[in-house]
């Protein structure tokens, strides 16, 4: 086999140059989920991934996912699954590898330095671009790793089933009916042996990791409105009961400023943390400053590594994110908006029930505002919710991917876990039946979600070695340690 990886490494930097350019045209298409009008480029963007592995050789199809719910004259994007080789060699392991084509909303006037639907490379070799690391470059890893098989004349490791979806950015829409319709019996995904997605980050920016639990997320909106259209200030100031001072008192009400939950009853369904688990923590290479790097300042709310990864990983957040229908132009608009919608979510962890969470966020809401004896009128609404998730990391997934990390990079990757979320993880988990391993490709500083995004030539290029190593190291491992 260590023959046959120097020829697919070399062959991989041979191809860099290709591998970017294929990188440029897929951050060039805005496939944004949340943007309604965009809806047409998540497609294009599914259907450019379909045609860049059917160029490849691969049996590709795209599967309709039927309507949006709640938008129903919305079409949700196809889920764009493959095969490769396209027949199936029934001596070799079969991986099932998801990512997601969707983006984040990114606009120039959000801050960014440069357009983010163009790539940019810095004299640092940084790649800037929104989906960059994520998703759209570890997903194109998997083509590329493909395509520098094919060039280097090395024979595939593996049968690779591929799932990529189009509204991960917005609670991954109708997928789970569709991965446990595909994993049964006589569907796409029934054959699988292990699972892998790359869609997370480093915990800093020289160590690699593998990642096995993630936070699940629970997205909510409050509605509060009250007058028939919106106001001017200066006639109807200090006569109307303002929806906007209803709804800051409650978004106020739900988190401090040191990230405690003050929702009662959160706190007690989160699971014990053991003697054992805490000592875990001191060992992972991360230190405040990789914190600071990523923050861009030092506004943390701890000032050591074992409580700042326990919040992240262990404990529940809350977030409030934004507000519907209120004034954010610039300029000094002087309006009364008749109705706004707060948003924010909570990040749940082993062992908070997302229902549960729910009727403790439904209760609180209500009893913060019917105490404030308003004439408005208040709606709290659960937008999409996904469960967290923790897996195993004793498995021959997560040792093919160690080695194959430890091969191209040098040093045996930490175990961490996200504190993000990738709802469907847990829906290939249980479905499949199989081992799920995440294997990040993107670093701490990459910024997603954030202006900026950018993954770095080196975390791609090297990624895209560690990702076809890890196909080679998957075939070798013993069966019996399954
Ligand atoms: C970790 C992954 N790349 C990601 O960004 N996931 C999103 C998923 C999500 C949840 N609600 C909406 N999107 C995230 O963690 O925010
Ligand atoms: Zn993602
Ligand atoms: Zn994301």
């Amino acid at each position: 086999m260590a023959l046959q990886l120097d020829s697919y490494f070399k062959t991989v930097d041979s191809l860099s140059g290709d591998f970017i350019e294929r990188l440029r045209k897929a951050v060039a298409i805005p496939s944004i989920s949340a943007e309604d009008e965009r809806r047409g480029d998540v497609v294009k963007m599914g259907m450019f991934l379909k045609g860049e592995l059917e160029k490849l050789g691969a049996h590709m199809e795209a599967r309709p996912l039927g309507k949006q719910p709640h938008k129903e004259h919305l079409e949700l994007p196809p889920a764009i699954i493959g095969r490769y080789p396209a027949e199936k060699d029934t001596s070799k392991r079969t991986i099932l590898v998801y990512g997601h084509y969707d983006v984040q909303p990114a606009n120039l006037s959000d801050g960014w330095a440069t357009e983010p639907f163009e790539l940019s490379v810095d004299d640092k070799d940084r790649m800037y671009g929104r989906g960059s690391t994520d998703d759209k470059g570890p997903v194109l890893g998997w083509v590329n790793v493909i395509e520098a098989h094919q060039k280097a004349g090395i024979e595939f490791p593996v049968n690779l089933l591929m799932c990529f979806e189009g509204m991960e950015e917005y609670g991954s829409e109708g997928l789970d009916d569709f991965i446990i319709k595909e994993a049964a019996k006589g569907g796409f995904f029934e054959d699988a042996d292990a699972c892998c997605i790359s869609d997370n980050y480093w915990l800093g920016t020289e160590k690699p990791c593998l990642t096995y639990g993630l936070r699940g997320c629970s997205y909510y909106s409050i509605e509060v409105s009250g007058p028939g259209q919106d106001l001017h200030s200066g006639v109807f100031g200090g006569t109307a009961q303002e929806p906007m001072t209803d709804l800051f008192s409650v978004m106020s009400s739900l988190v401090d400023r040191d990230g405690n939950i003050l929702i009662p009853g959160i706190k007690e369904l989160v699971a014990p943390v053991t003697t054992e688990e805490q000592s875990l923590y001191k060992d992972i290479a991360f230190t405040m400053d990789n914190l600071y790097e990523s923050l861009g300042s030092k506004t943390s709310i701890f000032d050591d590594k074992e409580n700042t990864l326990m919040r992240r990983w262990r404990f529940p957040s809350l977030s409030l994110h934004g507000v519907e229908g209120a004034f954010s132009a610039p300029g000094a608009k002087t309006v009364i908006p008749a109705k706004v919608t707060g948003k924010f979510s909570i990040r749940t962890v082993p062992n908070m029930e997302p229902e549960d969470v729910d009727k403790l966020v439904f209760k609180y809401v209500k009893d913060v505002f019917d105490r404030l004896k308003s004439k408005n009128t208040l709606n709290v609404f659960l937008q999409h919710s996904g469960k967290w998730w923790v897996a195993s990391p004793n498995h021959w997934n997560f040792t093919a991917a160690a080695k194959a990390t430890e091969h191209v990079w040098g040093i045996k990757p930490d175990l961490t876990r996200e504190g993000g979320s990738i709802p469907v993880t847990l829906t290939f988990e249980q479905a499949t039946g199989k081992n799920v391993l995440l294997l990040p490709m993107g670093s701490s500083t990459d910024a997603a979600h954030s202006i900026n995004e950018k993954l770095d030539k080196s975390n791609y290029i090297q990624g895209i070695k560690t990702l076809g190593s890890y196909l080679h190291y998957v075939a070798e491992e013993p069966i019996k340690a399954a």
